[in-house]
């Protein structure tokens, strides 16, 4: 029985280890060796990572996982020899996957999001099949526009006769200003591009604004409809029309292709967030006496 260790260990080095790993540069690993190597590499924490194709950025340890790099696969692997340099695939033939949850749902996500945000694009062109609403929602988009919030807001500043009304319009100012800071932070820093079918024609933007997330019109709509319905005495009737011109500037911005809908859903929730913050730091002449002195 002496015999049996031996055997045992040249059965392994027959199943397991290739003949001449010269003859093969680059062998192809197991599962049982990729799942070894997952559990020994922290970042990719015991599942595969499917790499581009085009990519070389990935280092030792991520290319004994990589399955389905080109000079890997058996069916490239003839042809890694004749020629050195690989062959270029167009971007757009590469996947990129990272089947981990989260990806798969932010990717989908998206994907639903494009493509629901084109089909509701129905008057981003003159030739769209609702183009000639296209001038009755470009009059909705400047009733949402901040330039005429605001002017018709300092110009109620400056007729207003009584403390209580001063107060209330000093702070939807502070509101609409605000508003613009935050959209316009938020645009610089997810910096996402507008929809391909938008027409870049919207009068007065600031350069933040070639950017869509989130819609600044949705997040002003929100806000001021709630600024209004909590702080103006209004009969039931306006209170609707209130409502409806938020909803329906949130909805022109996707009619007209300016904006994706999470663009605007994200506004809508940003504008109420807002709204509540506005609650939360009101001005009033004792939080702020120097600005009711006149
Ligand atoms: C010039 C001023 C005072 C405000 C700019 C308003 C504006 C053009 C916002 C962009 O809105 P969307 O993000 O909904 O397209």
């Amino acid at each position: 029985m002496t015999w049996l260790p031996e055997v045992v260990s040249c059965l392994r080095h027959r199943c397991f280890t290739p003949r001449s790993t010269a003859a093969q540069p680059a062998k192809m690993p197991s599962p049982r060796v990729t799942r070894a190597a997952n559990t020994s590499n922290p970042n990719v924490s015991g599942r595969f990572e499917f790499m581009s194709l085009l990519t070389n950025k990935t280092s030792v340890s991520d290319q004994t996982l990589t399955r389905h790099r080109t000079s890997d696969s058996p069916v490239h692997r003839k042809d890694s020899n004749s020629s050195s340099s690989q062959q270029q695939l167009p971007e757009e033939d590469c996947m990129k996957l990272n089947p981990s949850f989260l990806g798969i749902a932010l990717k989908s996500l998206l994907a639903v999001d494009l493509w629901l945000s084109k089909k509701m694009g129905v008057c981003a062109r003159e030739g769209s099949s609702w183009g000639s609403a296209r001038p009755m929602m470009k009059l909705v988009e400047i009733s949402g526009h901040g330039i005429p919030w605001i002017a018709g807001t300092i110009y109620c500043l400056y007729r207003s006769d009584s403390s209580a009304g001063r107060e209330v319009i000093l702070n939807l100012l502070f509101a609409l200003l605000l508003d613009i800071i935050l959209v316009g932070i938020v645009k610089g820093i997810v910096k996402r591009r507008r929809p391909t079918q938008n027409r870049m024609d919207m009068f007065a933007t600031f350069s933040v604004d070639k950017y869509s997330f989130p819609s600044g019109h949705a997040t002003r709509a929100a806000m001021v409809s709630r600024f209004m319905l909590n702080h103006l005495v209004l009969a039931v009737p306006v209170r609707i029309l209130v409502m409806l011109w938020a909803i329906v500037v949130s909805l022109s911005r996707v009619m007209l292709g300016r904006h994706n809908v999470t663009d605007v859903l994200f506004g809508f929730f940003m504008g109420h967030m807002q709204y509540s913050l506005v609650e939360y730091f009101w001005l009033s002449p004792n939080t702020l006496p120097a600005l009711f002195k006149y």
